[in-house]
């Protein structure tokens, strides 16, 4: 059974419809890719699964349960963390601080300080730093740090690359698989194509709002990923 599954999801900005009859599986302890060009639906998609927003048709099934009528916060107990864009720390708490109100209404798990700081061993030397005075990508680390504190069953990330320098990037992406490694399911979201393939098991395309390209990242070439991003031809 997978751990998540949406089946034939819409969902609306008032008229303006997002996304269309969309289906999408994550497997326990797989790391999904989702990339798309802006405004596909990637945010969208990932508040839809949150229960930021709700789908105005289709099923959403966490674990075996349909959980379209539970809210937000009841969903991070259930399991599901969201990181969204744009960071949003704690700017007056420090990193330790940050981190330890993510777990606050931790789930029992293997998530703690210092698992937290084995996998973004930058962390560690901020620790006592506050939020504004944090690079950007010492912030996105802490956001990821915080939302693993409640030991999520899945962890969402939306745009982790966004507006960092490349190098930065890379140290971000470094603890993906570690955090793959400790049973943590990952659905990460990503306009960068190739870090979103180098680390995930599987990629989803999505163009407008619907499933462009869904495979095993072993098994399609970046072009074909990218014609697909693009709304070419050879994707189909
Ligand atoms: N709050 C909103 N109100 C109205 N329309 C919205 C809202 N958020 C997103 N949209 C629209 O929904 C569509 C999908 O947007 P979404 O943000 O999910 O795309 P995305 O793939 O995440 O793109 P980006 O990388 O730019 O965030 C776009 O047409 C966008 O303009």
């Amino acid at each position: 059974m997978s751990l998540l599954e949406l089946e034939g999801v819409d969902a609306h900005y008032g008229e303006l419809q997002a996304l269309w009859q969309l289906d999408l599986r994550v497997d326990e302890g797989e790391t999904l890719a989702v990339v798309g060009a802006n405004g596909a639906g990637k945010s969208t998609l990932l508040k839809t699964i949150a229960g930021v927003l709700r789908p105005t048709a289709g099923a959403v099934r966490f674990a075996g349960r349909d959980v379209a009528g539970v809210p937000d916060h009841k969903r991070v107990r259930l399991g599901i963390s969201l990181v969204p864009e744009g960071r949003r720390v704690f700017r007056s708490l420090t990193v330790e601080e940050n981190l330890l109100v993510g777990g606050y209404r931790r789930r029992p798990g293997e998530w703690d300080l210092a698992a937290v700081y084995e996998a973004f061993p930058l962390l560690e030397d901020r620790r006592s730093r506050t939020g504004a005075h944090l690079s950007g990508g010492e912030q996105q680390a802490t956001a990821i740090g915080r939302a693993l504190m409640a030991n999520p069953r899945l962890l969402l990330l939306d745009e982790v690359s966004l507006g960092l320098a490349p190098v930065v990037v890379q140290d971000i992406y470094r603890a993906l698989p570690r955090i793959a490694e400790r049973g943590t399911t990952v659905l990460v979201v990503e306009q960068d194509l190739g870090q979103a393939l180098a680390v995930a098991d599987r990629v989803q395309c999505l163009l407008e709002g619907r499933t462009a390209l869904e495979a095993p990242v072993g098994s399609v070439t970046r072009e074909q990923v990218a014609a697909a991003y693009f709304g070419l031809e050879e994707a189909s």
